[in-house]
């Protein structure tokens, strides 16, 4: 099993952030993460990759079970591409040289590449769509460019698990759709990792994500089946407002109903 996840509790300041939290993710799966903000999203990807622990329950990943192994070991099968990561990365070094940097884990390259691996991170570029961006640097690019080169220099460590967090956040719709048909290509090829894909829009469900989960509350709303997930009478009971789910082609697009009065939303 890629991750296993018992009846997990996480308390913090007496208040459960998650509660009794079970999730399973098969070999073969990609999993969509779905939640509002604050919702704990990140904490469950956080406690995933060891960087926090549950205060009661059991959690494995990719077969190792918390407590029995070195989680830094563990870390380097996981790939997490997220917005902090973003901005803690060299803007003076190039796409190639952020890319190779993956393999060593490291923000910048001190470690002498080898042919190999820079005919794989050119190769990773390409699959990617930055095969022009090679040789420039890093903080020229464009957000959408930025994403996709992260997610390149993730890739360059072979992960066995990919954690995508919100990677549609800033970029325009045409970027957004690159993307997304990047990271379909990613998990649809022969040796693809394990796929998690964290978002806030259904839309950006590609249907290479079969299985979604919902988090809400810090508890799991529902995990299971895109398919079966995103209907309007689930979602409006998972959102607490009134949505419909619109099907086109292969994917779900989601509009909120009514007013907005009745959203009840905050908006002072
Ligand atoms: N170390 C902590 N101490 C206290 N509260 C915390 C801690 N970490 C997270 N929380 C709280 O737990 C809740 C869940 O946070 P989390 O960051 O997991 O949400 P999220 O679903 O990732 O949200 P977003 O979509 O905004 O990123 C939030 O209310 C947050 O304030």
């Amino acid at each position: 099993m890629i991750i296993d996840v018992k009846d997990v509790t996480w308390l913090r300041e007496q208040q459960p952030i998650l509660k009794g939290v079970n999730w399973q993710v098969q070999p073969g799966e990609h999993w969509c993460i779905v939640g509002l903000n604050g919702s704990g999203k990140t904490t469950l990807l956080n406690m995933i990759n060891g960087y926090i622990w549950p205060t009661s329950g059991e959690i494995s990943v990719l077969g190792q079970k918390f407590g029995e192994f070195d989680l830094r070991e563990l870390r380097k099968s996981i790939g997490w591409v997220s917005s902090s990561l973003q901005q803690r990365l060299h803007g003076s070094e190039t796409a190639l040289n952020t890319v190779l940097s993956g393999k060593f884990a490291t923000i910048g390259l001190y470690d002498k590449a080898d042919e190999a691996d820079v005919a794989k991170a050119h190769e990773l570029l390409q699959l990617l769509g930055c095969s022009k961006l090679a040789g420039r640097r890093y903080d020229t690019f464009s957000q959408g460019e930025r994403q996709r080169v992260l997610i390149a220099r993730a890739l360059m460590a072979s992960p066995a698990l990919l954690i995508l967090d919100e990677p549609c956040t800033g970029l325009d719709v045409f970027a957004r759709e690159m993307l997304l048909t990047m990271v379909e290509r990613i998990a649809l090829q022969p040796d693809a990792p394990t796929l998690l894909f964290v978002t806030h829009h259904i839309e950006e469900i590609m249907p290479v994500f079969r299985q979604t989960l919902l988090v809400k509350g810090g508890e799991v709303f529902r995990a299971g089946l895109t398919q079966e997930v995103l209907n309007a009478e689930l979602l409006s009971d998972f959102f607490g407002a009134q949505v419909e789910v619109e099907q086109r082609g292969d994917r779900s697009w989601l509009r909120p109903i009514g007013r907005l009065a009745d959203l009840q939303l905050d908006l002072e």
